[in-house]
């Protein structure tokens, strides 16, 4: 009898709105049974996944399935570098960054359907101040923006909006000095977005160029913001277009170092991660294997 290929899922119980009995009746439904022999275990708490991930590596599991948002695939994702298991993505989440930069379907009947394909392909990963990214890390707003939603009871797309409506103008840009391909950037930093892919998630394109496998981040520097540059950068983020270059600026580059004059908040894959002043951005090229359409 041919050997099924081991597939875990590593299931966030609290992200989405389909319970438990749901997920698991569809992955039930969806998966190839003939060819998968899957186990499913459950998050217990944040920073849990990237413990079960290496487990699920170290014990011979070929395809580990993140089943939740950004969080949770960075977690899983975590525990899966540099191993030969496969990342797969069941999106769950509000903003499904890294799923739908790999055009991974919104379903999870759909999702589970690339699962069954098994066409495994690898990507680069990002580490700023040694924090693994997979979609995009950042300084100053969108970190800010992280922070407060972490503390939001409400989730979702329409309280992500509101949340930045209301504080981009009051969000005050800090002084910075970024050494960037050999040159010294002294600047002010709104924001300044490292991404690995394309997208924050929900089709907001902060790095409409960024290619996942090219071992280059695409950093996507905003010095200033006022009204006009700010509907600018929102329209482009929504049209998958390049902001115009008084609005943001961009470079591409393995490794970002940057100073901040006092401290900045910071993020990983939209979890907030606190603040510091010094900064080292890196790519880790290769590093993670996906399955992917
Ligand atoms: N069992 C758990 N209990 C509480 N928190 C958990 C548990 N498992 C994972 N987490 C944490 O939940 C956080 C949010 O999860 P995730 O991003 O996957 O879902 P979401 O909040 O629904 O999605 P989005 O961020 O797209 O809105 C993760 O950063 C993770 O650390």
């Amino acid at each position: 009898m041919s050997q099924r290929t081991k597939v875990r899922f590593i299931i966030n119980p609290t992200s989405g709105t389909k319970s438990r009995k749901d997920v698991e009746a569809l992955i039930r439904e969806h998966l190839n049974q003939d060819k998968y022999a899957h186990d499913i275990v459950y998050t217990e708490r944040a920073g849990h996944a990237p413990d079960l991930a290496r487990e699920a590596a170290n014990q011979g599991v070929a395809i580990v399935v993140a089943v939740g948002g950004d969080g949770t695939v960075n977690e899983v994702a975590r525990g899966l570098l540099h191993t030969e298991a496969a990342l797969a993505i069941l999106p769950k989440g509000s903003g499904n960054g890294l799923a739908r930069h790999l055009g991974i379907p919104m379903g999870l009947d759909g999702a589970l359907r690339v699962i069954n394909k098994a066409n495994i392909t690898t990507i680069d990963s990002g580490q700023i101040n040694g924090h693994p990214f997979f979609t995009t890390a950042g300084i100053g707003f969108d970190a800010y923006i992280s922070s407060v939603f972490a503390g939001n009871k409400k989730r979702g797309l329409q309280t992500y909006v509101e949340l930045v409506m209301k504080e981009v103008l009051n969000y005050k840009h800090l002084p910075v000095i970024a050494s960037i391909n050999g040159n010294t950037l002294d600047t002010d930093c709104f924001v300044m977005a490292f991404a690995n892919a394309a997208q924050y998630g929900n089709n907001a394109y902060i790095a409409p160029n960024a290619d996942i496998q090219d071992g280059l981040l695409d950093v996507c520097l905003v010095r200033r913001l006022d009204l006009i540059k700010a509907l600018n950068l929102s329209y482009c983020m929504l049209t998958k277009q390049l902001a115009n270059a008084d609005s943001a600026e961009y470079f591409q580059t393995d490794r970002v170092n940057v100073q901040a004059e006092e401290e900045m908040m910071y993020h990983a894959d939209g979890d907030y991660l606190g603040k510091a002043q010094t900064f080292e951005v890196s790519m880790v090229p290769q590093s993670l294997r996906v399955l992917v359409p």
